[in-house]
């Protein structure tokens, strides 16, 4: 079963390095891999004043609640660092609650060097509603006798806005800058996605956490405002529904 596992997780790489070498926003990310991280150690994300309103801006909705508690096909969605570890905080909630998501994280991480993966985004089909990896594109028949089957069908969206966590966790403001490309890559993934997918596989509703707010100590209303700063234009996401506990 894990070998199944790791072969269906083989192919989904070769089609997401092929994405993620195109799909970053900046040109220097393709053709300056070694220099870029230094370039950026002294960059400043977008301020309040440099965005620019887009035509269509992305919407971002707050409400209280249990952010897994979503109907099947939702996309939920978290910030994540490039080292393969989900210890703490929310992403400890989706290791526990989505094992076979965590999987994949960690083999995306392994795959892919932390220079490549910051700034872009990884989309994970629902894998964890059942035990049966024999589907195509990750996706699960739903299985009663297994014990995951209870398991809602959800996609998980990682969005790698740090290189590291922890205290190696990077600065403030370079988490912000590769907050919104990150973002535009997930978007970009979703619409690639429900291109293909059947009507009963799309992506429905996206929900987020306060993204970089907690561990990576970034104030909420800074990513928030950056990603309002997102033109969804061509995008079939318009709307973020960011779910954070009550009380
Ligand atoms: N059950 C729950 N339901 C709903 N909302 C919940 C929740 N639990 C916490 N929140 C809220 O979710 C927001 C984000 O707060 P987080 O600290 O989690 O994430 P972050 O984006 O700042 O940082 C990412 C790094 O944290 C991890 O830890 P490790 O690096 O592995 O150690 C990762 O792997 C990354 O590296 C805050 O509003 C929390 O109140």
């Amino acid at each position: 079963m894990a070998s199944r596992v790791a072969r269906s997780a083989i192919k989904r790489k070769a089609a997401d390095n092929a994405h993620t070498a195109t799909s970053t926003t900046t040109g220097e990310q393709q053709t300056r891999p070694q220099k870029r991280s230094k370039v950026e150690s002294k960059m400043k994300p977008e301020s309040s004043s440099t965005l620019q309103k887009p035509d269509e801006p992305l919407r971002i909705t707050e409400g209280t609640g249990d952010i897994f508690d979503a109907t099947p096909n939702t996309l939920i969605i978290h910030a994540c660092n490039c080292q393969g570890s989900w210890g703490a905080g929310i992403a400890k909630a989706f290791k526990d609650r989505y094992p076979k998501a965590y999987m994949q994280y960690v083999y995306h991480c392994k795959k892919n060097d932390e220079d490549k993966l910051f700034g872009t985004a990884q989309m994970i089909p629902p894998v964890d509603a059942s035990a049966d990896e024999d589907e195509d594109e990750g996706f699960a028949e739903h299985s009663p006798d297994q014990q995951a089957s209870n398991v809602p069908k959800h996609f998980v969206g990682c969005l790698y806005t740090s290189r590291h966590h922890g205290r190696k966790k990077d600065k403030p403001a370079q988490i912000l800058a590769k907050t919104k490309p990150a973002m535009e890559d997930l978007l970009k993934r979703v619409q690639a996605w429900n291109a293909k997918a059947d009507a009963g596989n799309k992506v429905g509703e996206v929900r987020m956490c306060k993204i970089n707010s907690g561990l990576f100590a970034v104030p909420w209303e800074k990513t928030k405002q950056l990603l309002e700063s997102i033109d969804v234009g061509d995008f079939d996401v318009k709307v973020i529904k960011v779910v954070s506990p009550p009380g």
